[in-house]
């Protein structure tokens, strides 16, 4: 990867490609730290959030007490990264409307959580490379934390928070690249919130030289919902009130969303979708099961 260098302005040119004209957010970062003696961190939640749920808001404040119960960390702001449409997952709603759903979550449930844009609104990049773009805003333009009495400036690190059933495809062949993984969890490490029906242990076993830098968050209090759950309730024009916040239901329902299973399906994912939702009718439940 290239690294940054100065431009005629004396600012450090990106060594990245942005969207056409992108400016990093930061209005809510934290760049004075409060606590000399820790670490300064940010941390990233990447997916597809489509939409985004309760869930992955809940998933912050989670990581954020086990942060200041159990190490030596402070956080110094939050990012959600929806990844691009290229990404080509079922269910996958175009990125302007998902960046527009965490834009109203995190704008209007928050007072610290922010949403970068950068990766939606291009082609399909890699986490590793999420997490090097993050470095450098944070560090190379924003030139870091800074300590309270001497003003001296201090590297803040990225730190990746997912849920377990993220992580666990980390111990999938095929799936992330050797190389990737050793730069995500050697240089960035991440926080994994524990997520029913994946289990810990089993995410993080082939991780274990990585185990210093991988934190593990157990879930206090079990909830389970899902993006799919969501689309899934939408489709059988269920309310999906209280599983996300008001905005973004109303959000949602203003444009339509996830009524019409067109949005993001190819023939072969509508079929399976809908397989989903018989399955689901033929068990007379009264709660979609499925998690995937
Ligand atoms: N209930 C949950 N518990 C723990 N982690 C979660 C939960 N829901 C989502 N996450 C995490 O949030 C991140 C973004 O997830 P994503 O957008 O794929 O949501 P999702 O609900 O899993 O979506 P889908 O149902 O479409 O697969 C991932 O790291 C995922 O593991
Ligand atoms: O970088 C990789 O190699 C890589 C491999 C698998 C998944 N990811 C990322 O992990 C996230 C998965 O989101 P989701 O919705 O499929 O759970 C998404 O942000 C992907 O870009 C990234």
């Amino acid at each position: 990867m290239s690294s940054a260098s100065l431009e005629g302005n004396g600012r450090p040119s990106p060594p990245f490609t942005a969207p056409p004209n992108y400016a990093f957010p930061h209005h809510r970062l934290d760049l004075l730290q409060r606590y000399p003696d820790k670490q300064p961190i940010v941390l990233v939640a990447c997916g597809s959030f489509s939409p985004v749920t309760y869930l992955h808001l809940r998933m912050f404040e989670m990581a954020v007490d086990y942060v200041r119960q159990n190490t030596d960390f402070e956080v110094m702001g939050g990012y959600m990264s929806p990844v691009s449409d290229q990404y080509k997952k079922p269910g996958l709603l175009s990125a302007l409307h998902r960046v527009n759903m965490c834009t109203l979550a995190t704008e209007q449930t928050s007072q610290w959580l922010m949403v970068d844009p950068w990766e939606a609104f291009q082609s399909y990049q890699r986490t590793a490379v999420v997490l090097d773009h993050f470095d450098h805003e944070i560090n190379t333009v924003l030139g870091g934390a800074q300590m309270p009495s001497s003003g001296e400036r201090r590297h803040i690190r990225v730190v990746l928070l997912a849920g377990s059933d993220l992580i666990s495809t980390m111990s999938e062949p095929g799936v992330w690249s050797e190389k990737d993984l050793d730069h995500i969890l050697g240089k960035y490490g991440t926080c994994i919130i524990e997520r029913a029906g994946s289990d810990m242990d089993h995410a993080t076993e082939a991780l274990a030289r990585w185990r210093h830098n991988i934190f593990l968050v157990p879930q206090l209090i079990q909830n389970d919902v899902s993006s799919t759950k969501v689309r899934l309730f939408l489709r059988r024009g269920l309310s999906v009130r209280y599983l996300l916040p008001a905005p973004v239901v109303e959000y949602i329902g203003e444009h339509t969303l996830y009524i019409d299973d067109a949005s993001g399906f190819d023939k072969k994912d509508k079929e399976k979708e809908r397989a989903k939702d018989d399955a689901w009718r033929r068990a007379g439940a009264s709660t979609p099961s499925s998690t995937a």
